[in-house]
């Protein structure tokens, strides 16, 4: 089957799988933003740990309503742009298309789906490094995977050929049955990790090596593993020591709501921590460590105006 595809939000995580589907010839057309016209000029770059290439010529929009309709739509803006999709979303969909949310945090595909009842819509879990370095030109540190899952309206086919069209393109990507669980899985590592390196103002390697933060991050995590069982998703604690260690071993990270912070740019503090202290709650748990983080981080927020 061959897919076309649409990135909205061509940034970090729009840019570096959108840019390797592009490479290895698929058809993509990428909405930008402020960098329209750099790359409207000069094209998109990509440096990578597997590589770097540089697409001349590229797809390149900046309004959706100019956009081909598209089988395959990957969602890369921050969650915090997400208000825009319900206007945005209509112009570049056909009655088969598949959204793909490939966000962090928690609660996405739901609060879509309100607006796109009868659309297929999927979540991906990026688990890669990358940031945009410049106008049109991204940069990947470490690791690409992606794991895509269906919330409604299964399109199996569909999300099988992503699949195989990512790996062929050199991206190793993986479909799971189970979304929900597939999303607190990542919370286990970004719930500790995405925010206390914003409130202690640090990176992984700080938090993992010093007693007491090593503490608050091992707290985190099983409450995340808890509350994700309240919430039907088996996950397990096995995983949280290892989890540590390998961050420790990991170079020193500052994840991508560090970057938002440095950068006083909005963090994505709705989906990765009120959508799980919400969620948690609603299916009878407390996250109280979480819900303490996610105070500090709306007050920190508040100090950026
Ligand atoms: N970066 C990473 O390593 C990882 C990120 N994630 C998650 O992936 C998601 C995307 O993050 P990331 O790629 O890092 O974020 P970026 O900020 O790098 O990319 C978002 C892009 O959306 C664009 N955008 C903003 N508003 C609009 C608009 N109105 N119209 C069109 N485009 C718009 C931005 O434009 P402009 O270029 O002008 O800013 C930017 O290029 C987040 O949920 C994040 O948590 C998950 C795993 C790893
Ligand atoms: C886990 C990690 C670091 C990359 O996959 C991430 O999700 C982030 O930076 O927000």
């Amino acid at each position: 089957m061959e897919l076309n595809y649409g990135i909205i939000g061509t940034g970090a995580i729009g840019g570096f799988y959108g840019g390797f589907l592009a490479k290895s010839g698929k058809e993509v057309n990428f909405l930008f933003n402020s960098d329209f016209q750099h790359v409207k000029e000069n094209g998109l770059k990509i440096d990578s740990s597997t590589g770097n290439f540089h697409l001349k010529q590229v797809n390149a929009y900046n309004k959706s309503e100019d956009m081909p309709k598209c089988d395959v739509v990957f969602v890369c803006l921050k969650t915090t742009t997400n208000h825009i999709l319900k206007e945005m979303l209509p112009s570049v969909m056909h009655k088969n298309s598949v959204i793909i949310m490939i966000q962090n945090g928690l609660g996405i595909e739901k609060k879509l789906a309100k607006e796109f009842p009868d659309t297929s819509i999927a979540g991906g879990l990026a688990f890669v490094a990358s940031s945009k370095i410049d106008k049109g030109h991204i940069a990947h540190y470490d690791y690409g995977s992606l794991t895509l899952g269906f919330y409604q309206k299964a399109n199996d086919e569909v999300l099988n050929q992503v699949s195989i069209d990512l790996n062929n393109a050199g991206i190793e990507c993986n479909c799971v049955e189970d979304l929900n669980l597939a999303r607190w899985k990542k919370l286990l590592w970004n719930i500790p990790f995405n925010g206390v390196c914003v409130v202690l103002n640090a990176k992984t390697k700080e938090l993992v090596s010093n007693e007491e933060s090593r503490k608050l991050v091992s707290d985190l995590m099983y409450e995340v593993v808890e509350a994700a069982n309240h919430c039907g998703a088996p996950l397990k604690t096995d995983a949280i020591d290892e989890m540590i260690d390998s961050t420790f071993k990991m170079k020193p990270y500052a994840p991508s709501m560090k970057l938002d912070f440095d950068f006083k740019r909005p963090m994505e503090i709705e989906a990765i921590y009120s959508n799980p202290v919400q969620e948690a709650k609603e299916a009878g748990y407390d996250m109280k460590v979480t819900s303490t983080i996610e105070k500090q981080l709306y007050f920190i927020q508040e100090t950026y105006k």
